[in-house]
């Protein structure tokens, strides 16, 4: 390498892709309705790229100076390496051309699945609420540079005039979220590919490099992550092979390793010792490392801007924390976002809705790159060039902090008046007798996990209202005839436990957050979840309370029509909190006890309403679950005691449920146990019922519903199919726990599909019960 360029002062590990508007989701689902063609769809991303690049050089990051990432991606960044190293699974390979290329539409179609051929899985992406497309990996996959798109992206910013910095997911940890492919053997583990894969790293690297690129981002959070398929010495052993062989190849461009999530831990003295020129430490999540030989060569790259959440925190801690950092080794400090920015919304000044004041204590994504734009001239020119910006960050960080509603007195009264009684409902053998008598259900009872199709009639019905089109009182009539109309269906379909359909919730947190105090919302805070789907996290900033009922006219509405029990349905204090941006003054477990408190509120009223079976979603149960091992026996304490505490207050005769998806669940089995819930519906059919080997064998005697419907897919069960999964949960759980349900709810499905779902859900149970 001829005069190396430095690494940029001040940058971002990357940037919110779908656009301030979500433009990105409308052109990709124009183009899959096929209302644009392939090259319109380009067109649209070309001008979104360009235009983020003009606005990071407008918010003070170095345009020639490879501080601006190339992170965009047109469904997710996982995915993207995949076809870039051509690991196409074997039953999409006819989407290949000779080269083992795939275009656009056959990229969507990996993502998405066509006629028989599944989408490849999704799966959480670390502790956040993004989502990635699981790569397969076997012997077969045969590696090779199959797409050059990311070299195309950083000759278009050169054609823009730009000097950016190529980014992709680092070879260790691609193959470590990768799963094994079908025709792989037993016992296969993707990172044995290692060799194989890191020469098409090396080429594409050389291809950047003769694009000129100064310098490339890997990113390498799998590094960070103790809770990853392989043991640690594996990953260590993994990570210094593909360093040392990356960063020996002298025709390639410097090499940036980020390690957002977490710290580095034991793997940073590996990274050290190998020749990447620069090293990300998640300084908002980890802690300052020790000194260690071999950092002195490299730019430390400090993650003191939280890119995972949206307060504007404190400046000056981290001005002080980058120079901790600078004492650490004598070489190059740099100021960063800790993670990627695509977890938070573009712009705090786009939202009409929030007040001045909570305004001032948030910084999104701009309001970030703001704020690494000003740390990085204190770097440089010292801390007096930016004492204004630090005085102004302190300001807005005591008004926060002294802020009426941040601190309740009532609240903080009712959580610290709280005693292990709290905590706990009465013997589960007399809940059991006493929920017998009150609901008299048939053997392995029928029920659906809550919502029902979110119609396009519904969203815009919402819409309208939103707008000012309809009056609330047309509104309510039009969710109750949909409630009507969704319990005659349930009725005629003979299921035993009824719900009202959700028709009235935008979202299962958001909906929550506009009902309690101590929440806002945002109008424009979208927040990509996976591929072209997006949700606006709800902002907890304050002591959280429940001022009036707001479930319990809906369900007792709906209990009104029908004989049959209705299900009461609430989101869980875990969901609610990892859903949103959560304030960050105090510990979680504390928030997350005010928030069991309002929902133990509601459902003392859903119970004084009449409704006898309320379900208490935790979907994001196991989402939260700390990456590193020593944190993890705290964090499930604290969960567990907050959904025990919204339930505990319930009359034995009241049947709590809760409900789990999502994730897999097998590793805190013991923490759904200790849930304590009468009866918890999991997600089950999507992995043919593998949970219920982990129920079995912990022992659980409460209610559970594996589901018997994968509602991810369009696809309609056959009754034999549902029959056989059936059987297989009742092969390994008595018949007395067992409920039949689907994996989750319906609102992403038509009706038509979910009727005849339904119909053979029933009619597999009737011949079971036979
Ligand atoms: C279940 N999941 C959820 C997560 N987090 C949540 N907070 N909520 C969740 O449900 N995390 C894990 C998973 C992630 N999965 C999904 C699945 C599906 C979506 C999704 O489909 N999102 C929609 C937006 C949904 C929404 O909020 N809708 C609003 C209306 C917003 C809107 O787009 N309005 C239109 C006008 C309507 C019209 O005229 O048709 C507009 O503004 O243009 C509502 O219903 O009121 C998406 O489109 O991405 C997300 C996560
Ligand atoms: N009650 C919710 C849970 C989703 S995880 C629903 O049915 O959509
Ligand atoms: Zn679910």
């Amino acid at each position: 390498m001829s005069t190396p360029a430095p690494f940029p002062t001040g940058t971002i590990l990357g940037y919110p892709r779908i656009g301030r508007r979500r433009e990105l989701k409308r052109a990709v689902e124009s183009f899959w309705k096929g209302d644009i063609t392939a090259a319109e769809l380009e067109r649209v991303s070309a001008e979104l790229r360009a235009a983020t690049r003009d606005r990071l050089v407008e918010l003070g990051l170095d345009g020639r100076g490879s501080a601006i990432p190339e992170s965009f991606s047109y469904y997710d960044q996982v995915l993207d390496a995949a076809v870039t190293v051509g690991a196409t699974p074997a039953r999409f390979s006819y989407l290949e051309d000779a080269e083992g290329a795939v275009d656009l539409a056959g990229y969507f179609t990996i993502a998405r699945g066509e006629g028989e051929h599944l989408p490849v899985e999704m799966t959480k992406w670390f502790d956040t609420n993004y989502h990635y497309s699981v790569p397969e990996i076997g012997p077969e996959t045969n590696f090779h540079l199959a797409s050059t798109r990311l070299v195309a992206q950083y000759a278009e910013a050169v054609a823009q005039g730009y000097v950016t910095r190529p980014v992709i997911v680092g070879p260790v940890t691609f193959l470590l979220l990768s799963k094994a492919s079908e025709d792989a053997p037993e016992g296969f583990r993707p990172l044995s590919r290692l060799a194989d894969l890191l020469p098409v790293y090396r080429e594409l690297l050389r291809a950047l490099r003769a694009a000129g690129a100064e310098w490339v981002q890997l990113d390498e959070p799998g590094l960070v992550s103790e809770s990853l398929n392989e043991d640690r010495l594996t990953v260590l052993t993994a990570a210094e092979k593909a360093y040392r062989e990356l960063g020996d190849d002298t025709d390639r461009p410097q090499i940036f390793v980020a390690a957002p999530y977490a710290s580095l831990d034991d793997a940073l003295p590996v990274l050290a010792g190998t020749a990447v020129e620069a090293i990300s430490l998640d300084l908002v999540r980890g802690s300052l490392p020790e000194f260690t030989p071999g950092l002195e060569a490299k730019t430390l790259v400090g993650g003191v801007v939280d890119g995972h959440n949206v307060w504007r925190g404190d400046l000056t801690v981290a001005a002080d924390t980058l120079e901790a950092l600078r004492g650490l080794g004598s070489g190059a400090v740099a100021v960063a976002s800790s993670t990627s920015l695509q977890h938070v919304p573009h712009d705090v000044n786009d939202e009409p809705y929030l007040s001045d004041q909570l305004k001032s204590w948030l910084a999104f994504a701009e309001q970030k790159v703001g704020q690494i734009a000003t740390l990085a001239t204190g770097l440089v020119n010292g801390r007096g060039s930016i004492s204004a910006e630090l005085a102004a960050s302190a300001a807005a960080l005591a008004d926060r902090l002294a802020a009426p509603g941040v601190h309740d007195p009532v609240v903080r009264a009712r959580t610290a008046a709280l005693t292990a009684d709290d905590f706990s409902r009465g013997e589960y053998a007399a809940r059991v007798a006493a929920q017998a008598a009150a609901l008299n259900l048939p053997d392995l009872p029928t029920t659906t996990i809550g919502s029902f199709p979110q119609t396009g009639d519904i969203r815009r019905a919402r819409a309208s209202f939103v707008r000012g089109d309809i009056t609330e009182a047309q509104y309510n009539e039009f969710l109750r005839e949909e409630i009507r109309r969704v319990v005659a269906l349930q009725e005629e379909i003979g299921l035993d436990v009824l719900v009202h359909g959700e028709p009235e919730r935008n979202d299962m947190v958001q909906y929550f957050a506009e009902n309690f105090d101590g929440f806002d919302v945002t109008q424009n805070g979208w927040v990509q979840s996976y591929g072209t789907r997006a949700t606006r996290p709800s902002l907890l900033w304050g002591d959280v309370s429940r001022p009036a009922p707001f479930t319990v006219e809906w369900s007792a509405f709906t209990q009104s029509l029908t004989e049959k029990p209705v299900k009461g349905m609430l989101t869980g204090p875990v969901t609610i909190l990892a859903w949103s941006f959560v304030r960050d003054d105090q510990p979680l477990a504390e928030t997350a006890n005010q928030v069991a408190l309002a929902l133990r509120d509601e459902i003392a009223d859903l119970e004084e309403a009449g409704i006898g079976i309320i379900q208490v979603d935790e979907p994001a149960l196991r989402e939260l679950l700390p990456l590193k091992v020593a944190d993890q026996a705290d964090y499930l304490d604290w969960s567990v005691n907050s959904f025990r505490l919204s339930t505990a207050g319930a009359a034995d005769a009241t049947q709590i449920h809760t409900h789990l998806c999502y994730s897999e669940f097998g590793v805190v089995i013991d923490a759904i146990r200790a849930l304590d819930a009468d009866v918890t519906s999991i997600e089950a059919a999507r992995s043919k019922m593998e949970v219920v080997h982990d129920i079995k064998a912990s022992g659980f005697d409460h209610g559970i519903g594996p589901g018997v419907y994968d509602i991810h897919s369009p696809r309609v069960p056959s009754v034999a199919e549902i029959s056989e999964l059936i059987a297989t949960a009742l092969g390994e759980i008595p018949a007395s726990q067992v409920w039949i349900n689907p994996d989750c709810g319906l609102k992403t499905r038509g009706y038509e599909e979910t009727t005849a779902s339904l119909t053979n859900i029933l009619e597999a149970t009737r011949a079971a019960r036979g």
